[in-house]
């Protein structure tokens, strides 16, 4: 990990219109002082554009079981409106605060994915699709500005397939490959819950070895695909993820939120005590 090396936060498409000024007050007193990469979701917003992505046949799961859109050349084109419309109003909260921006779609070069699934579950029936989806292969730093106090590159996480096709990319699994190649020193997801739940108890900290046991027989949906994407960040040597919907500065301070770290201590789980006005 280098010096300069920037903070990555996912700004999960659940919560990136909900976020109070305070909330972009403390993030741009962070990028004064050193290099920011924001990378977004974009589940509302889609959901706002056109309620056909509200309908389950939206959602495609692969063998694993993991949740995926149906992404067709038309899903593509509607995620770039939507990416290009939220990108224009984070970088106005953030210029207005000081803080300079880059807009990057992944597809630019900076992200390159793998071919993707051909059978999916559609509902109960395993089809056959041409889904433009495709597992991250190699996210290259090169193809952006060197990241640097001051200003902030937005991402939005489509990628290029081998064929040189745009495709979608999970986000939260997308912050991660971006925070290992830039050698982060740790990432942040930011989305509509406080903390990581187990059992309905709020998380403190978690290990690595805790975290997947329980994303395999406890976590659903978005939860799932975070602790997966945490796993794969802190195996490309990011020191911690933090999971939680407060000002940046509290979750990375671990006064608030769910942090997980690397961990030899396999069971290792602790609770956060909450304290009630
Ligand atoms: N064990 C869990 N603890 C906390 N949240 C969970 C858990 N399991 C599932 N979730 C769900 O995960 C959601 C966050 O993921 P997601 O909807 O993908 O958000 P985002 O758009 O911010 O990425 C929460 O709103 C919550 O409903
Ligand atoms: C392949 C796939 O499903 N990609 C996701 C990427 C966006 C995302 O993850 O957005 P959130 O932050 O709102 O969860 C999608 O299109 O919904």
């Amino acid at each position: 990990m280098s010096a300069g090396a920037p903070l990555v936060v996912k700004l999960g498409g659940s919560t990136a219109h909900a976020m109070p000024d305070a909330w972009w007050d403390d993030l741009a007193a962070h990028a004064a002082d050193r290099p920011l990469i924001l990378v977004h979701g974009w589940s509302k917003p889609l959901r706002q554009l056109r309620p056909q992505y509200a309908l389950p046949s939206a959602v495609l799961r692969d063998r694993y079981g993991n949740q995926s859109r149906w992404t067709t050349p038309e899903v593509i084109a509607d995620i770039k409106t939507v990416s290009r419309t939220l990108a224009g109003q984070v970088g106005a909260l953030l210029d207005g605060r000081g803080i300079g921006h880059t807009h990057v779609f992944g597809s630019d070069g900076l992200v390159a994915a793998g071919a993707g699934e051909r059978w999916w579950w559609q509902g109960k029936q395993l089809v056959e699709l041409d889904n433009l989806v495709g597992p991250i292969t190699t996210v290259t730093p090169g193809a952006v500005t060197p990241p640097r106090p001051g200003h902030c590159h937005v991402v939005t996480p489509l990628a290029l397939d081998p064929a040189g096709r745009e495709v979608n990319t999970d986000a939260d699994r997308a912050a991660a490959a971006v925070a290992g190649a830039f050698g982060s020193p740790a990432l942040v997801l930011v989305t509509d819950v406080d903390h990581l739940l187990i059992d309905g108890r709020p998380v403190a900290r978690i290990g690595a070895g805790a975290a997947a046991d329980f994303r395999d027989r406890g976590a659903t949906g978005g939860m799932r695909k975070k602790l997966r994407a945490a796993g794969e960040a802190l195996d490309r040597g990011v020191d911690k993820v933090v999971i939680g919907s407060a000002p940046v500065s509290e979750l990375l301070a671990e006064r608030v939120g769910t942090v997980l770290t690397r961990s030899g201590r396999k069971e290792q789980v602790s609770w956060r005590h909450l304290e009630f006005s």
